[in-house]
């Protein structure tokens, strides 16, 4: 079955073609500045045999639908295509951030389930939007194909209520549903899953950091996620690329109050102008750590600060768990960046975590052990992979559907 798999956030989109069940990529690729001028798409062609192959191209795409249409055509081109014809792609996954508390599990998409999406557009206006124009245009494009929706929501489904609730009135959770929902999941289900392997043990008690553009952790005991860090949005918890992470809600009471702003200007600030961005006036951490190297004090400061962060939630979920048998870090952050996984690591010999300094700054492919050999607790780094996630449980649903 070919599955093609959806990844659209505000201003990207990633794609892969999966052939399952042997799981084998057949193109990936990632489109980049959607909205803005120079555009560029990355497209990796990967065949049976051979060299990949990679086409760059820049050109103006207007919105998420220019850039879909540009893929079908890399997709069916007759030079590099993979297909012959769209209605090779049998199911279409779609990664759909928020799921609320409707959807604890992948769903087909209907009519019902695309309302859905949209009502929840409020609470994750970064990525709800775009994911559904994603289910729009795919439609379109691959009109014989079934379309799946994964949430990101619903891998931390299983949050024990006292972890998933808020101190408010009660009516406020039960007719407004207002409550922890969590995101990432995908990927924190994979690495878990990845990470309980590698230590062949299913009941191990991790914590889960994937530090992207948006940043969450969460706890798993016995690849059951326990409690995590964002909330009833994709707003709380750690320092983001543009996002504040927590903050003390007396701060959007001074800014309305005394400031004059207004509900829209405070989401503004706090999702587009905030973190790495607001400390350091960047938001890509590959310029921040130029920045820092070249003795920015605004950088050192934005890195501290964000390590910090993360720090305090491993602390906390190590008291969650009742003790830890490793730290995974994933995404584009967690993946690349050693000083961040230093700062993070570092005085945490109390808790068992004695990082090698050699071994984190060595990259190589695949799962890496960069703990100490005496080291109680596994420091792990394990490239996550979303796509690949969706595209099974994709395949596991339409699989048993009949
Ligand atoms: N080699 C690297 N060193 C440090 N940071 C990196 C590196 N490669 C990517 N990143 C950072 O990873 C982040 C994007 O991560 P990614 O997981 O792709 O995010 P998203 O899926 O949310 O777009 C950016 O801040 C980028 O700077
Ligand atoms: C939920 C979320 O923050 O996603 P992303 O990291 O892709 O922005
Ligand atoms: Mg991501």
């Amino acid at each position: 079955m070919n599955i093609f798999v959806i990844n659209s956030g505000s201003s990207s989109l990633k794609y892969q073609l999966f052939r399952l069940p042997a799981e084998q990529p057949l193109c990936s690729g990632l489109v980049e500045r959607i909205g803005l001028d120079n555009s560029v798409i990355t497209h990796k062609v990967f065949p049976a045999v051979g060299e990949e192959q990679v086409v760059r191209r820049t050109l103006d795409l207007p919105d998420h639908r220019a850039g879909l249409r540009e893929v079908l055509q890399l997709l069916t081109d007759a030079e590099i295509g993979i297909l012959q014809d769209p209605n090779e792609v049998e199911a279409v996954g779609h990664r759909v951030v928020h799921g609320g508390e409707s959807f604890a599990a992948t769903t087909i998409i209907t009519p019902e389930v695309k309302r859905e999406i949209k009502r929840l557009f409020p609470l994750a206006p970064l990525h709800n939007p775009a994911n559904y124009v994603g289910i729009e245009v795919a439609e379109q494009i691959f009109p014989q194909a079934q379309q799946v929706a994964v949430f990101d929501t619903a891998f931390h489904q299983t949050l024990p209520e006292y972890a998933y609730r808020y101190a408010l009135p009660e009516e406020l959770y039960r007719e407004q549903g207002i409550r922890v929902y969590g995101f990432h999941g995908t990927s924190h289900k994979y690495v878990a899953a990845q990470a309980a392997a590698y230590l062949s043990n299913p009941q191990a008690r991790l914590i889960t950091v994937h530090l992207g553009n948006g940043c969450s952790m969460a706890a798993v005991r016995g690849g059951v996620s326990v409690d995590t860090s964002m909330g009833f949005g994709p707003l709380a918890g750690l320092v983001m690329g543009t996002r504040s992470g927590d903050i003390d809600p007396s701060v959007i009471f001074h800014l309305i109050g005394q400031l004059g702003y207004d509900a829209e200007q405070v989401s503004n600030l706090l999702n587009k102008r905030s973190g790495m961005l607001g400390l350091a006036g960047n938001s890509d951490m590959r310029d921040i750590s130029r920045a820092l190297e070249a003795g920015d004090e605004r950088a050192t400061l934005a890195y501290e600060l964000y390590a910090y962060r993360i720090k305090k939630y491993i602390g906390a979920y190590a008291a969650v768990l009742n003790g830890l048998d490793a730290v995974v870090f994933t995404a584009g952050v967690g993946e690349n960046d050693a000083l961040v996984r230093r700062l993070v690591c570092q005085e945490l010999d109390f808790l068992g975590i004695e990082l090698d300094e050699a071994k984190n700054a060595t990259r190589s492919p695949g799962i890496r052990e960069i703990n100490q050999k005496e080291s109680r607790v596994k420091v792990l780094v394990i490239p996550t992979n979303e796509e690949l996630e969706i595209a099974r449980q994709c395949e596991e649903l339409l699989s048993t559907k009949d």
